[in-house]
């Protein structure tokens, strides 16, 4: 920072002298004396200088005494306490002595301390008191002749700031020490401004941030160091729990193995096992898999039955799935005997062996009518069913609004764009020799047109012999027109509550009495000809008309729509097997068999995906579940 003060003109000795002897005049030291505003006496001391040749301005005037008397009365100080030795230092201490002992008022600690005298303008120039100690302004006696032509003005140079870094410089970590042992003691105050320049030359900024940046390098690379340091130390802690654990397994499996071993040992000279007896063909053959209601695979024990002769209901106790057909079995046995027991055989006799002497599509090419604009789920709910059953081809005859949609569902599916196309019926009728069965109504909704080409291809398929399942919207247009089916005995009729009572009173021409249901079921039966109806509830009634068949496995509490589509297409199935089956005893009809097989196989699937889905459960859950509700039935 500059300093941009003037100090004035130099003065000389003789000049000097002639200014202390105006300045001590009486009358100057008068006027001067008690008055604040002095410039108008200085105006009058420059004026008489300048009477004596030297010209100089009030102001020169004014600081130039003002030096002096600083100087004065820091040498009389000195002198004091030196024994005289300092007044030395203020060339004219005596011409001063003399003019301001005379004056009545000069406090020198006041004037030290204010800087200023009484004399001082309130705007005056502050003076350096190092400087005026050695008078600079002063000139030699040499030059005294010449009164001071040429101005010299003198700057101070801009002050250094210190930065006040903390670096450590050096080997030995200590600072370097300012490179200024040798400035000789004169050269002082002009060292002490040249100083800064030095060390600033010494540590350069560049210098410092470079300084800075390899200590934070190293700092880094320790920090680096030690964190892999911690990390392989982890890896070893780790390493050696890992190890601790595997040990006390090992050990854990040993108990196990001498105690079991043990167990087994005492058993077998009791008699009690026959040893090693496996459930399975080999005793090497992996345990089935199930799963639980919380859907986690639970697999049996190698050796669930000790003499892997157990009653099936007690094979499945262990299954929570099972308990829902164990139950069958008990109320069943129950309320039916021996016909549900034979039942249940005959079924299972009818499923077809898979091998591979058959080709695509001799375990059922089913076909479904149904399927408009409204809806799409129920034909595809019946389809799909069809296929997870077991049949290798699944056809729906829809509307072309709704045959996009289905197949998009699907593309395991078939799907014929026709049913309202103007030649519905002869492009139906081209398919018809190569479908097993057909169900009727799933998503056929109400339209004249629709329900009049299904009925036209219920005729032809009654034609062909084939097994028609009427479910849905083709009981109403048998509610409409009995006729259609009445009397073949290759028909199925699957009604829920509300579709059994519309067709109860248009056949019967009463209300139906909903108290006695299974009475109802037979006169309906008997009435359309011995048709087989399956009254779909909390029960399922079967009915021939001569034997009525109730399938009470428990289902669930859940009733989404579409449960009576799945039970649909797998009767589809199963009807094409009952009718083609030779296996089975013929005690029951193929119709009942297959209805009866139907009506279990979609409780026990909607048991199993409630318990997986609780009331989330829906239709596509229960399709899901065909596969192992299928297995639990007919091939357990
Ligand atoms: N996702 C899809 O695409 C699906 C499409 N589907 C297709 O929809 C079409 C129409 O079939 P649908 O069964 O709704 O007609 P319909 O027989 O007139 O019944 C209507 C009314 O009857 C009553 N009701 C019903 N059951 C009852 C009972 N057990 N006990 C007592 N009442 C009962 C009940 O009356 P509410 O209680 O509402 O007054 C019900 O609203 C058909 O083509 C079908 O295949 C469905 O398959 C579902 C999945
Ligand atoms: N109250 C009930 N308790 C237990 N199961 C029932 C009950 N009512 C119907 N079911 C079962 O639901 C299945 C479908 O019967 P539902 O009466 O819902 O047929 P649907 O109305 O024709 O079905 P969809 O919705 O496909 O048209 C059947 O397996 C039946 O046993």
């Amino acid at each position: 920072m500059q300093n941009n003060t003037t100090r004035g003109f130099l003065w000389s000795d003789v000049e000097t002298r002639t200014l202390l002897n105006i300045w001590g005049e009486q009358d100057i030291q008068v006027a001067l004396d008690g008055h604040f505003r002095n410039s108008f006496v200085y105006r009058d001391v420059a004026r008489r200088l300048a009477a004596t040749g030297f010209e100089r301005t009030p102001e020169q005037c004014r600081v130039r005494i003002k030096s002096l008397k600083r100087q004065f009365l820091l040498a009389k100080e000195g002198n004091i306490r030196n024994n005289g030795q300092y007044h030395k230092i203020c060339k004219f201490y005596d011409a001063m002595e003399n003019i301001l002992s005379n004056r009545p008022a000069m406090d020198a600690q006041e004037f030290m301390d204010s800087g200023t005298g009484a004399e001082e303008t309130a705007d005056c120039l502050e003076e350096e008191e190092g400087e005026d100690a050695h008078d600079p302004y002063s000139v030699s006696p040499v030059d005294f002749r010449k009164p001071a032509e040429t101005e010299v003005k003198l700057e101070y140079s801009a002050v250094p700031i210190p930065i006040p870094i903390k670096v450590t410089v050096g080997k030995n970590g200590t600072s370097e020490p300012p490179n200024d042992s040798n400035q000789p003691t004169s050269t002082l105050t002009s060292s002490r401004a040249k100083r800064p320049k030095k060390q600033r030359a010494n540590f350069p900024m560049e210098k410092l941030m470079k300084q800075f940046l390899e200590q934070s390098a190293q700092a880094e690379e320790g920090f680096y160091r030690i964190e892999e340091q911690r990390l392989q130390a982890e890896d070893r802690r780790r390493e050696a729990e890992h190890t601790r654990e595997l040990h006390m397994l090992q050990m854990l499996g040993q108990m196990f193995s001498s105690v079991s071993s043990a167990g087994a040992t005492a058993a077998s000279s009791r008699g009690d096992l026959p040893a090693r007896t496996s459930a399975y063909p080999s005793a090497s053959a992996s345990p089935p898999c199930t799963r639980d209601p919380s859907a986690h695979l639970r697999c049996s024990p190698p050796y669930p039955m000790a003499a892997g002769l157990k009653p099936q209901s007690q094979r499945l106790q262990s299954d929570p799935q099972a308990l829902v057909f164990e139950s069958y079995f008990n109320h069943g046995a129950q309320s039916h005997g021996r016909m549900d027991e034979e039942t249940l055989s005959q079924l299972k006799a009818i499923v077809p062996a898979l091998t591979s002497k058959k080709h695509k599509g001799q375990d059922g090419r089913i076909g479904i009518l149904g399927g408009c604009q409204e809806y799409t789920g129920a034909p595809y709910f019946a389809a799909i069913a069809a296929l997870k059953v077991g049949a290798d081809l699944s056809h729906v005859f829809c509307t072309k609004d709704a045959a996009t949609v289905i197949k998009s569902y699907s593309p395991e599916l078939i799907v014929h764009p026709v049913l309202d196309s103007p030649n519905a019926v002869e492009e139906l009728d081209k398919w018809l020799p190569r479908l097993h069965s057909l169900v009727v109504g799933p998503g056929l909704g109400r339209d004249e047109a629709l329900l009049k080409t299904a009925k036209e291809v219920i005729e032809k398929s009654k034609a062909r012999d084939i097994p028609i399942i009427i479910d849905a919207d083709g009981l109403w247009l048998v509610a409409q027109q009995p006729s259609v089916i009445q009397g073949y005995q290759k028909a199925i009729l699957t009604p829920n509550f509300m579709e059994f009572t519309r067709l109860y009173e248009a056949l019967h021409q009463e209300p139906m009495d909903s108290s006695d249901l299974r009475r109802s079921i037979m006169q309906l039966s008997t009435t359309m000809g011995n048709l087989t109806v399956v009254l779909k509830g909390e029960q399922d009634l079967i009915t021939d008309g001569k034997n009525v068949l109730t399938c009470d496995l428990r289902g669930s509490g859940r009733r989404c729509g579409g449960q009576g589509d799945l039970l649909s297409g797998s009767l589809g199935v199963l009807a094409h097997w009952a009718f083609t089956s030779t296996a089975h005893s013929k005690s029951v009809s193929p119709s009942m068999l297959a209805a009866y097989g139907a009506c279990c196989l979609t409780k026990q699937c909607n048991s199993q995906a409630f318990q997986l889905h609780g009331r989330s459960t829906t239709t596509s859950d229960m399709i899901q579940e065909i596969g192992s509700a299928f297995r639990k039935i007919f091939e357990s």
